[in-house]
This record gives C-alpha cells, sequence and structure tokens, in this order.
C-alpha cells in the first residue's frame, strides 16, 4: 500500500470513527436529555404526592382549633338536636348523607370549610340548614341567575325566605332588600339566604358597604361560594369577577367561609385557599365514585349521517321514552341531533345560547315534566340541572377537560339508580376542539384536553382509574364493580404494541414536508403505512401529540383557526431505539360498536354489578309518536354568552346577568361559553 492510500484509509477511517462517535454523543445526549425529562416528570409526580398526602391527612384528621381537636362527625354539638329537628322537619330528609354533618358543624363552629362533593351529592343542605338556624343572614355567592331561581323556588316550597339581588328582581324588592341589610326594617325581617352574583359583588361598590354595616351589627352569619373552582384559573370554569371575593376575608375575619365545588384537583385547592386568604379551612372531600353511572367511549363514525344514524339507534335501543342529555360541541351539532332525534321521533329539544332565555326556560321546563326526553345542548345547559332521573349524558363530541367531563356526564343518575355516560370519540373533533383549547384564557387549555384524549385512547385502564387520578384520588381496584366498558370487557381482545417504526415514519414525514405544512388528515393522507389500520393510526397520531412527539402548530386567519402538526419537543428520542411508543390496540372485531348496541345494552342488564340499584325491566324497544311539531330549527347568527359591566350604584344593575349579543364572526360553528 502507498503512503497516499495509507493516509487516505486512515483519514476515512479516522472520519468514520468521528461520525461514529458524533453519533453515540448524540443519542447519548438524548438518553441524558430523557433521563432529565424522567426525573423532572418524576420530582413533579412526588411534589404532588406530597401535597396530596397532605390534603389526605388534613381531610382525615380534623385540625386542631382555639376550641382542642374536634371531631366534626360528632353529634353532641349544641346545635346538633336543632338541625336534625328541622332536617326531617323542615327539609324532609331522613338522614344526612357523608360530610354533610361534618360540614354543618365546621360552618356552625364559624370556621372556614371547602366541601368538595359530586354533583347531586347534597351540597344545598351543608349551608341551607345552617342558614334557617342562625340568627343573621347567609350570603351565598353563586355565578349563575339560573342556578339561584332554582334554589330560590325550593326553599320558597320549603316556606323559607330566601331572596336574589339581580337585574330581575323587582325594584321595590330591590329597595326592601337593601334596606334590610342597612339594618332598617331587620326587627321584622324573615330574610335567611341572600343570592348575590360575583359579579354583582365586584362591580357594585354599593353592596360591599350594605355588607358591611351587616357584619358591623353582627347579622352577617357566614359566606358561601357556590362553585368555588370559579375562583382559580387552573379551575375550568375559572371566573374573573370571583377572585374579588378576595378582599372578603380581610374585610369580614370574623365570618366562616364555605366554598362548595364538585371538582377540584389539589391544585386548584391550593390557589382557592390562597385567593380567598383561608390556609387553615377543614377541607372534605367525598369520594368522586358515583357507583351508579356507567362510563363508556364508543367509537364515533367519520361519516355525520352514521353518527347521527348510531346515536338515534343508542338511544332507542337503551333508553327508550327515558330522560336523557346529548351535549354536543356547537350550536349547529345541536341543531342537527335535535333535528335527527325528531326525525325518528324521539322527543327532543334544543338549548343552546343562541336562543332566547325563554325558549330555553320552555325546553328545560319541558324536560323537567318529562314531556320531552332528551335534551340536545351545548354546555350552556349547566350548572344547577336537578332532575333525579336522568338515564343517560351522552357526549356527541370530546369534552374539553375530564373535570367538564366528569361534571357534564354526572347529571345522570342523581336519584341513585344506574345511568350511562356515553362518550362519542373521533380524531377529527379532537383538531376541531383544539384551537379553542389554545386559546383558553387560562393557559391551561391544550393541557385539559390532553387529559380528556387520554382518556378516549385507553383501552387498557379502567375508566373511574383515570377519573380518580386526575383528580388525585386513592383508588381500590374493585371499586368500579364492572360498570365501565374497560372493566366490563375481556382483557384478552388488548395487546399493546410498541409503535416506534411507525411513529418514525410519521415524524420524517412531517420533516420532509416542512413547506407545505400538514394537517393530521393530510398527514395519514400522504402516508401508506400497511402495519396498521388507519383508526390506530389517528390514535397513534394523538398520543404522540399526548406525549410531546408532536405538537400542533395553530394559524389563525380572520374566519378559521387550522392546526397543522409538526415534530414536539421530544421527537428526538424517538430516534433512540430505546424509545417506546406503546399504544392500545383493540382487535377489531371486538371494538365496541353501536350497530352492537341491542346486544350490549341486554349484557349491561343482565349482569348488572351487586351493589347497584338496576332498573330490572328496561322498556322493550318501540317507537316514539312525537307529538310535538317536527320542526327544523332555524340555525341562527353566532351568537356568544357574555357578561356585561355591572353598575356601580344601588338597584338598577341591569347588566349582571348573561345576555345574549351577536359576535363579530361569520361562522355558525358556534362552542357555546368555551
Ligand atoms: N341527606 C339527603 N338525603 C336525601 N336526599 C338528599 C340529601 N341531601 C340532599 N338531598 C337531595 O339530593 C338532591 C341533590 O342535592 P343538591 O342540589 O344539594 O346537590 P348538589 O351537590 O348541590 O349538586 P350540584 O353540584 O349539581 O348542584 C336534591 O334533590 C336534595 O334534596
Amino acid at each position: 500500500m502507498s503512503t497516499n492510500t495509507a493516509g487516505k484509509f486512515e483519514q476515512m477511517n479516522s472520519h468514520t470513527t468521528n461520525n461514529d462517535e458524533l453519533i453515540a454523543i448524540e443519542l447519548e445526549i438524548v438518553e441524558i436529555d430523557d433521563q432529565i425529562n424522567r426525573l423532572r416528570h418524576q420530582r413533579s409526580c412526588l411534589i404532588k404526592r406530597k401535597q396530596q398526602l397532605k390534603v389526605t391527612i388534613e381531610q382525615y384528621q380534623p385540625r386542631t382549633t382555639g376550641n382542642g381537636n374536634e371531631h366534626w362527625q360528632r353529634t353532641d354539638f349544641p346545635w346538633n338536636s336543632k338541625i336534625d329537628e328541622m332536617r326531617t322537619e323542615i327539609f324532609k330528609i331522613d338522614s344526612f348523607r357523608p360530610w354533610q354533618l361534618e360540614t354543618i358543624n365546621v360552618t356552625l363552629s364559624s370556621h372556614d370549610c371547602i366541601l368538595i362533593m359530586p354533583t347531586g351529592g347534597g351540597k344545598s343542605l351543608c349551608y341551607q340548614l345552617p342558614a334557617v338556624i342562625s340568627e343573621g343572614i347567609t350570603i351565598v355567592v353563586s355565578p349563575l341567575l339560573s342556578l339561584v331561581e332554582d334554589q330560590m323556588y325550593a326553599l320558597r316550597k320549603l316556606n323559607i325566605d330566601a331572596r336574589s339581588l339581580n337585574t330581575s328582581t323587582p325594584r321595590n324588592e330591590q329597595t326592601e332588600i337593601l334596606q334590610i341589610l342597612d339594618g332598617r326594617n331587620s326587627s321584622v325581617s324573615t330574610l335567611k339566604i341572600l343570592y348575590l352574583t360575583p359579579e354583582k359583588i365586584s362591580k357594585n361598590k354599593s353592596i360591599m358597604a350594605k355588607l358591611q354595616k351587616l357584619y358591623e351589627t353582627n347579622r352577617f352569619s357566614r359566606l358561601i361560594i357556590d362553585e368555588v373552582h370559579c375562583v382559580s384559573q387552573f379551575g375550568h370554569d375559572f371566573r374573573p369577577d370571583y377572585k374579588y371575593l378576595s378582599i372578603f376575608k380581610r374585610q369580614f375575619p370574623k365570618i366562616p367561609i364555605l366554598g362548595l365545588t364538585a371538582t377540584a384537583t389539589l391544585k386548584v385547592i391550593d390557589d382557592i385557599r390562597n385567593i380567598l386568604k383561608i390556609p387553615h379551612c377543614v377541607l372534605f372531600r367525598a369520594p368522586f365514585n358515583r357507583k351508579n353511572l356507567f362510563y363508556e367511549v364508543y367509537h364515533k363514525s367519520s361519516v355525520g349521517k352514521n353518527t347521527l344514524k348510531d346515536l338515534v339507534n343508542c338511544i332507542q335501543n337503551q333508553f327508550d321514552k327515558q330522560s336523557g342529555i346529548v351535549y354536543c360541541l356547537s350550536q349547529k351539532d345541536v341543531e342537527d341531533v335535535c333535528f335527527e332525534l325528531q326525525q325518528n321521533n324521539i322527543k327532543a329539544g334544543c338549548y343552546h345560547a343562541g336562543l332566547s332565555a325563554t325558549a330555553r326556560t320552555q325546553i328545560h321546563e319541558k324536560w323537567l315534566e318529562s314531556k320531552v326526553h332528551v335534551i340536545c345542548a351545548t354546555i350552556a345547559f349547566g350548572m344547577g340541572i336537578d332532575k333525579p332521573d336522568v338515564r343517560f349524558v351522552i357526549h356527541h363530541s370530546i369534552s374539553k377537560s375530564i373535570e367538564n367531563f366528569y361534571q357534564e356526564s354526572g347529571r345522570a343518575g342523581r336519584d341513585d339508580q344506574q345511568s350511562h355516560c356515553i362518550l362519542f370519540f373521533r380524531f377529527t373533533d379532537v383538531f376541531r376542539l383544539a384551537p379553542m383549547a389554545f386559546a383558553d384564557k387560562s393557559g391551561n387549555g391544550l393541557q385539559n384536553l390532553y387529559s380528556m384524549i387520554s382518556y378516549c385512547l385507553n383501552e387498557s385502564q379502567c375508566r373511574r382509574k383515570l377519573i380518580s387520578k386526575y383528580f388525585d384520588e386513592v383508588w381500590q381496584s374493585n371499586d368500579c364493580n364492572q360498570m365501565c366498558d374497560i372493566c366490563r370487557r375481556s382483557s384478552t381482545s388488548i395487546t399493546q404494541r410498541n409503535c416506534r417504526e411507525e411513529a418514525l415514519i410519521l415524524i420524517a414525514c412531517l420533516n420532509e414536508n416542512k413547506k407545505e405544512r400538514l394537517t393530521a388528515i393530510k398527514l395519514i393522507e400522504k402516508l401508506s403505512i400497511k402495519t396498521m389500520v388507519k383508526l390506530d393510526l389517528q390514535r397513534l397520531i394523538l398520543q404522540l401529540i399526548v406525549e410531546q412527539y408532536l405538537k400542533e402548530d395553530f394559524h389563525f386567519t380572520s374566519y378559521a383557526t387550522t392546526c397543522y402538526l409538526k415534530p414536539g419537543p421530544r421527537a428526538e428520542y424517538i430516534k433512540n431505539e430505546k424509545c417506546q411508543i406503546l399504544l392500545d390496540i383493540v382487535e377489531n372485531a371486538k371494538r365496541p360498536t353501536l350497530t352492537t348496541n341491542k346486544k350490549r345494552a341486554k349484557q349491561i342488564v343482565d349482569k348488572k354489578p351487586s351493589t347497584t340499584t338496576v332498573t330490572e325491566d328496561r322498556p322493550k324497544l318501540q317507537m316514539v309518536t312525537n307529538t310535538e311539531p317536527v320542526v327544523r330549527p332555524i340555525r341562527r347568527k353566532r351568537r356568544i354568552l357574555e357578561y356585561e359591566d355591572d353598575e356601580d350604584d344601588d338597584g338598577n344593575d341591569a347588566k349582571n346577568i348573561p345576555i345574549l349579543k351577536k359576535a363579530n364572526t361569520s361562522s355558525n360553528d358556534n362552542m357555546d361559553a368555551f
């Protein structure tokens, strides 16, 4: 070998060695990055667990107060015989549900308290009963007038003097209420509960002055904050006006605060305590598990017409003539679904923010009286729905968060009878919702949506377990009692597959088409991955987004927002052979479809769990003759639910109720109150 050739050979050799070393270093860096990520994740899990343990300790060991160790479940407080008497005589309730007595004891002991209890659990009694036996007036901050009206209606039936100060309060009644707060008329007043909206308090300074008077004259019993999760911007319904309530503890230090909500994660609870300045409040958290609710996720057809057919079949086969709600993503969807149900002789009505308040009230009332069986609604049909016999809640599209889903589906089965929470899940719905999640004021919209996507993609873990994890609850494996599709299904139909190869192809395709930009649908069209059926490929894309191997790339125009895909922050790691992308794969033949509904309905009834009440004789399938005229709902221009500013002076606050306004966008695919 000549020296020249040998030199070249050496050079090539060293070039190869350098290249090899470079690749090895790059891989090592990727591995280190991944370890850092894993450690960060582990750290945040540990912090979360630490908080969880702190909360659990607080929850189960009543805190030491100035009065010594008090056990809130005791029945020898001075007021216990009185509350028992009022419970049976006025409220006609035989016994307390879990955490009701404890909460009442805490608030009557003048301690601050937060009660987290599932929807329908009986939170109202926890302040209404103390209000009745207390000397002064209980102020209740509640976010929605419809909610307040329902509560007042129920209280009046019990002969309890409850009033509300809002736009629809007649002028003379407003004056009378303000005089009572002022101390005038107070000797003859029987007023026990006064409902206010957060807007009323934050924007109407004179109200605070009246409350000051109430406080100074020792007639301010306690402050109740209903839907207290609205205080926190980490919660799913953040309302800026709720933040103003932080002033209460400073202004009225002796007044006990009781916050009520159906859902709050540990982060939200911490935030609420900080904002309301009640760090030492007693926290009660009733188990989130509603044993009578059967959770299931159905694959939703990519063809709209088929989805509607499936929905009709589902309602006719499983829930004939029974009360239910179908939640839809947009007003247009609500109207389309409602029309289809009506066409199939199902008594259905629409509810969304594009309808007049009168139309909404009318349909709500008809549904309460069971003259209409199914309400098709956006999430505008929300808080305060107190119909006991709702047998099903169907989500026609994915919810924006687990909290929303839990609360919306929780409107089923308030009477403790078995009821169903069904979610129709489809790939493309995620990309309709993602731009709105991205634009969500809280900044957590996408993260919330990802939790919801994971819930839907899951094919191997109990649905309740996932919900409990989300709410930081300790989960016992037999708590579900086969009341979800996953626990009911045979585990042999599921395999977990490492889809790293397919994921690499997806990422490479995005890198090759950077200029063109690809939406998720376009990406699938470009590829021909033979190792996977389309449905699983769609699921893989969603999982890669959730796990940050892929990322959305939002492009906004004045008419629409397009969600493209690009490689995500973890995309590089996928090159490492150690990386695993595990996807649950269901054998297609065993994937639940809606065409088998009739059989499934029978299976569910036949295989009823031991601890839940089940309606033995499910009505047989028969067509309903609809007495209501079948009218194609008129499509309205896009409208959104908005709140106007409140006035500053007594009375004329014609602005604190939700009013409907035309939005300045032409799209009619309107999502209510997102
Ligand atoms: N101890 C009890 N025994 C029997 N029924 C009860 C008891 N407590 C409350 N209820 C009833 O349960 C129903 C639901 O109560 P409530 O409206 O207070 O629920 P909630 O927790 O406020 O629900 P939401 O979060 O949906 O507002 C009501 O009809 C109420 O009368």
